[in-house]
């Protein structure tokens, strides 16, 4: 029986004003801002900060970066005001801890997964376990083999990588994570969503919840 009741729930890489609505009033808890150079879902920073504008106050702002230098960071920091930072790259902890603000670092559970692998970054508020392989670039859109996330790990991970509405019931029920992220699963093409599947998304997380009081 898994103690927590409430899911918490991260879209990412939102680039619609309408779709970022749709998110606040369904509930999810934090809404994801691309600046990694190679999405397609990347933002200026005029972008960023009128969708910003529109994400309701207790709703968690992500940043997220992919091996962008420190000045674009800050940049984004100061004009953006994320309320938490996610690092989805080869980063450091030293590097991610210099911007003095909580934050998320992706752990590569695609290729050979260190034993330690989620005892690195202790500082991180939470690790974010995604499907590329090590020195790869996440937001794949493909599920990683769950029965890979070590079972004594006490640090809270949101689990990433491939969940759409049809298998986050199943995540949910057998990982049990702190959080869930998604991008691709609830779109109907890269950096569209789809009011239909964020909708599903959050149901079927929602009743995995309600499955395992
Ligand atoms: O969303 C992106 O475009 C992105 C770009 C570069 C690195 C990470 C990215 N997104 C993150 O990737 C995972 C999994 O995404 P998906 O659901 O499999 O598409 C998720 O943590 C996103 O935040």
């Amino acid at each position: 029986m898994n103690a927590q009741t409430h899911t918490r729930i991260k879209f990412c890489g939102m680039t619609h004003a309408d779709d970022i609505a749709l998110a606040c009033e369904l509930g999810v808890d934090a809404i994801g801002l691309v600046f990694a150079e190679r999405s397609s879902r990347r933002l200026t920073i005029e972008q960023a900060r009128a969708l910003r504008a529109g994400i309701a106050e207790g709703i968690e702002v992500v940043a997220l970066f992919m091996d962008n230098d420190a000045a674009t960071v800050q940049r984004v920091i100061d004009a953006v005001r994320p309320t938490v930072l996610q690092f989805h790259g080869r980063e450091d902890e030293a590097f991610c801890a210099a911007f003095d603000m909580p934050y998320f670092k992706a752990v590569a559970m695609g290729g050979d997964v260190a034993a330690d692998a989620l005892s690195h970054h202790p500082r991180a508020v939470a690790l974010l376990l995604d499907s590329h392989a090590s020195g790869g670039a996440g937001g794949t859109g493909h599920a990683f083999d769950w029965s890979r996330i070590p079972r004594e790990s006490a640090r809270p991970f949101l689990l990433a990588g491939g969940l759409h509405p049809e298998n986050i019931f199943d995540a949910v029920t057998a990982v049990h994570p702190w959080g869930v992220d998604v991008s691709s699963g609830i779109e109907s093409a890269p950096g569209e969503k789809d009011a239909a599947k964020m909708r599903r998304f959050v149901e079927e997380v929602r009743r995995a919840d309600s499955s395992e009081r």
